[in-house]
């Protein structure tokens, strides 16, 4: 059986637990999590998953078969400065840090070691992520099969290039948030419009359900499916016109390369950082 240790007990972290647990793929004893200072925090993770939380870094790491990074991007230099002398190159270390590359976290480890970095989302909970891994040389094909397990089982995993990781962060990283955004919109209009919160609820749920499941499901583009509901004259036509108006199709389009653009530069300042650290003065 799998012994995960995981560096920082955050939304993504607990995303992760929630749909771990789930689907069983390691038992809750073997669930190992840290954080830097909030004990609150991990007392009730504890109480609520039944998993192990401690901050003796000896028992945390003791026999870990996986390293989890889920700390903020800013954190991961003193986090590896705490955690490096328990890390060995039979660990597979699994980051979810947006814009941190696997250079970057191998050189804070000072140890060559197998390393994947991933994009996941806090749907991860419900076991429906948009997970995008890439890894390193190191990773042995053992190790491979557990990361696809281990991704699988809180939704969908596919593989690719370090490079694309940025842009899969602006998109299904972040993406959850833009939906939240848009059901908060619908939301405060349903209430505007007269209908009752709870019931309009139920109504929006089901309709970005359904809106998915069509968009998976059928054959027809995107554009084909919004077409077919856009009566000439009709209701759809005249709320679309709005939308175009007010530039809200392009206005995504931007949203998702800014967080993208993001994504990169928070890399590109950590490892100038490093960079800095490591020149003799
Ligand atoms: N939230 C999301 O939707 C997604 C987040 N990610 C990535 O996941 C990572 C975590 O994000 P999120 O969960 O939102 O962040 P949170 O702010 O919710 O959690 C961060 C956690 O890191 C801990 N931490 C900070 N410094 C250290 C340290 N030195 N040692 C150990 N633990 C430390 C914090 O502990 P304490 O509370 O004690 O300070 C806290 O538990 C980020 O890198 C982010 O890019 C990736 C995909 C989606
Ligand atoms: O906002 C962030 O930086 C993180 C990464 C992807 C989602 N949340």
């Amino acid at each position: 059986m799998k012994k995960i240790a995981i560096i920082g007990a955050g939304s993504m972290a607990e995303a992760f637990i929630s749909g771990i647990l789930e689907n069983g793929f390691i038992d809750k004893k073997n669930i190992w999590i840290t954080n830097n200072s909030n004990q609150e925090r991990l007392a009730n993770l504890e109480t609520r998953y039944g998993i192990q939380t401690t901050y003796n870094l000896n028992e945390l790491f003791n026999q870990a078969d996986i390293v989890m990074l889920a700390m903020k991007p800013k954190d991961v230099a003193t986090a590896m400065q705490s955690i490096r002398e328990h890390l060995t190159e039979q660990m597979l270390v699994v980051s979810v840090l947006a814009g941190v590359s696997m250079i970057t976290i191998e050189t804070l480890a000072k140890i060559p070691l197998p390393i994947v970095r991933s994009m996941p989302n806090t749907s991860a909970a419900v076991a429906k992520s948009a997970t995008a891994v890439a890894v390193n040389q190191r990773v042995t094909e053992k190790q491979l099969e557990t990361i696809k397990n281990l991704f699988r089982t809180v939704g969908l995993a596919s593989f690719v290039e370090e490079e694309q990781l940025d842009a899969v962060t602006g998109l299904s990283g972040s993406g959850p948030a833009y939906i939240y955004y848009l059901i908060e919109a619908m939301e405060k209009s349903a209430v505007e419009v007269g209908l009752e919160k709870e019931m309009a609820s139920e109504l929006i749920v089901q309709t970005l359900l359904g809106a998915a499941e069509m968009v998976k499901n059928s054959s027809k583009s995107s554009t084909q499916l919004r077409k077919e509901v856009t009566s000439p004259g009709g209701t759809t036509e005249a709320g679309i016109r709005v939308l175009e108006e007010h530039g809200v199709q392009q206005a995504f389009i931007s949203c998702i390369k800014a967080a993208t653009a993001q994504s990169k530069k928070m890399g590109a300042e950590l490892s100038s950082k490093l960079r800095t650290a490591e020149q003799p003065s």
